[in-house]
């Protein structure tokens, strides 16, 4: 029975979606060693922010083969450990998008308007109009640090209030930002200028306490800051020290380097001009419907051996990309799961050459599929999409990735992949025939045509007369019946090829009987 673990609260239509597939376990609130304790028995995961899935979690769920986020950051998983395992990441980029920015206009509005204090005032029976005094958003200036999907959403909001809008993001073209009617800053500058600061990066090394007593004091002392993106990327003691001596004029904070934020921390003992709330960006009951849902079908799909739409650790695979190269993926797992067995020996290199028009095509689904055919032998079951890469890389492995789009031999392009092992070096190249039908067109320069079967035979002999007919028959007296066979070679008594397709695996003690036959040099059993 397939069996799903929620470990933190989510929407019921997501609960609904993954039950028509398997059972379904909801226990929220699990300390580390309980979760440690309950995972063993389970094939796919769900959680939001609250479950830290840690390697040791991951390692004691042999089964689990799928992790869902109902929400964007995944900084809670180790994916690099969930990689390393073969287990896939998903998340749902987009569901909580809304949600996140509203949490942050709303904490925007409620800092310089002082909401917090005035109702707490006000429910206290005061009528304090005076200490309440706001400050207006517009024409104010915005400082979008990370101008990511939230970070966007943010901008347009801010634009409509009056606003105008700085952003700081490496990594956006200014194209984008212009269509966004956002002018990019350095990051000092942001801070110098902006009214408002607000967050929307994702937590990593190089954003690590991002926000300390440096930038903090390049702010202007009428300045706010915003952080509903991820707790660490500010450094809490410098705002802490900010906002008590008045170095800026307020903060506002979803989102902790600590969660939940413990009772002793000094944060909690800021008055007046701070706000925090509790991880609260992506609760709107329409985000967590979306995020359950979006999260839900891709597990479901997962389990079904359907592909995933937003697989965290599986870069560039879509599933547009998968129906549209499957025949071309099927056709590279074949040749790499062909040629670790032509090499033997351990591999050191391993040649990715899209030719014609696959060239076109993106190659990295190409190479990782031909990295997981490459190693499904020596690791089987274990090497999947998600850790073919990873499981090249720690073997050693050197990957090339040639696009040769001059190469004009077959409409709709070829596959060669050239492996270079402790035993020598092999070329072998396929293409796809009629949209579905995979063919072998040559091995080691020899053109032959080929569909790839589960048992076959390589040779590499000498082209002539009599060796076909001995092969035969030694192949007849260990009853390995024969299913097709084709020779390749370039010129007339020279070396050639021949690669037979046969009904059964072909034993070890056989190969050394093939080898010994006059004119045969070398002789692979390979089956896929
Ligand atoms: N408080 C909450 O409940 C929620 C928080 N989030 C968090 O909000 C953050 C943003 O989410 P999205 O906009 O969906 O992500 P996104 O991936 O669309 O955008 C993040 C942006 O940050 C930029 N970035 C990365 N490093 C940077 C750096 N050093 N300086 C400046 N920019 C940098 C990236 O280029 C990217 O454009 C994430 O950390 C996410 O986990 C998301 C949803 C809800
Ligand atoms: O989606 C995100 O990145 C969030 O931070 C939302 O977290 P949550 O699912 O509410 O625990």
């Amino acid at each position: 029975m397939t069996k799903v673990l929620v470990s933190d609260p989510i929407d019921q239509a997501g609960i609904d979606i993954l039950s028509q597939v398997a059972h379904v376990d909801v226990r929220t609130g699990l300390v580390a060693e309980e979760l440690l304790n309950a995972v063993a028995d389970y094939d796919a995961l769900m959680v939001r922010s609250g479950t830290r899935v840690t390697a040791a979690v991951i390692d004691a769920a042999p089964r689990l083969k799928i992790i869902g986020r109902a929400g964007v950051g995944v900084d809670n998983v180790d994916v690099t450990a969930a990689t390393r395992r073969g287990v896939l990441v998903v998340n749902s980029p987009e569901g909580n998008t809304i949600a996140a920015a509203e949490h942050a206009m709303a904490m925007m509005l409620a800092l310089t308007r002082n909401i917090p204090q005035a109702h707490a005032s006000t429910m206290a029976g005061r009528w304090d109009r005076k200490r309440h005094l706001g400050n207006e958003l517009y024409k104010k200036n915005l400082g979008v640090v990370g101008l990511g999907k939230i970070g966007a959403h943010v901008a347009r909001i801010a634009q409509a209030l009056g606003m105008v809008v700085l952003a700081h993001d490496p990594f956006i073209s200014n194209e984008r930002a212009q269509k966004l009617q956002v002018r990019l800053v350095e990051l000092d500058a942001l801070f110098e200028e902006a009214d408002y600061v607000t967050l929307h990066i994702p937590r990593t090394h190089e954003t690590a306490n991002l926000v300390g007593e440096k930038l903090l004091k390049r702010m202007k002392p009428t300045a706010r800051l915003i952080n509903c993106a991820r707790g660490g990327v500010v450094d809490e003691t410098a705002l802490v020290d900010a906002l008590r001596n008045n170095t800026i004029a307020g903060a506002a904070l979803d989102v902790y380097a600590s969660e939940p934020l413990p009772a002793e921390s000094p944060l909690r003992s800021v008055k007046d001009n701070l706000i925090l709330t509790p991880h609260l960006g992506a609760s709107t009951a329409e985000a967590q419907a979306s995020v359950a849902i979006d999260v839900a079908e891709q597990i479901r799909d997962v389990l079904l051996g359907l592909p995933a739409r937003s697989a965290v650790n599986i870069p560039g695979l879509s599933p547009d990309l998968i129906e549209a190269l499957r025949a071309h993926l099927s056709l590279a797992e074949h040749l790499g799961h062909c040629i670790s067995q032509l090499a033997g020996g351990n591999v050191q290199e391993l040649e990715v050459r899209m030719q014609g028009e696959l060239a076109a095509r993106p190659s990295q689904p190409l190479v990782t599929a031909s990295l997981k055919g490459l190693l499904s032998s020596a690791l089987g079951e274990r090497i999947n999409y998600v850790n073919a890469g990873l499981e090249a890389k720690s073997r050693g492995i050197k990957v090339l990735e040639v696009k040769d789009e001059a190469s004009r031999d077959y409409s709709g392009g070829s596959l060669q992949l050239i492996c270079r092992s402790s035993s020598g070096f092999h070329k072998l190249t396929g293409a796809v025939f009629a949209g579905d039908e995979l063919r072998i067109t040559s091995v080691d320069s020899f053109p032959i045509s080929v569909p790839p079967s589960n048992h076959m035979l390589f040779t590499r002999h000498r082209d002539m007369p009599g060796i076909i007919g001995r092969l035969g028959s030694l192949l007849g007296q260990h009853n390995v019946n024969i299913a097709s066979m084709q020779v390749g070679r370039r010129i007339m008594r020279g070396d050639a090829v021949m690669v037979l397709s046969v009904d059964d695996p072909i034993p070890e003690s056989l190969l050394e009987d093939i080898t010994s036959i006059d004119g045969i040099r070398e002789a692979h059993a390979v089956s896929l």
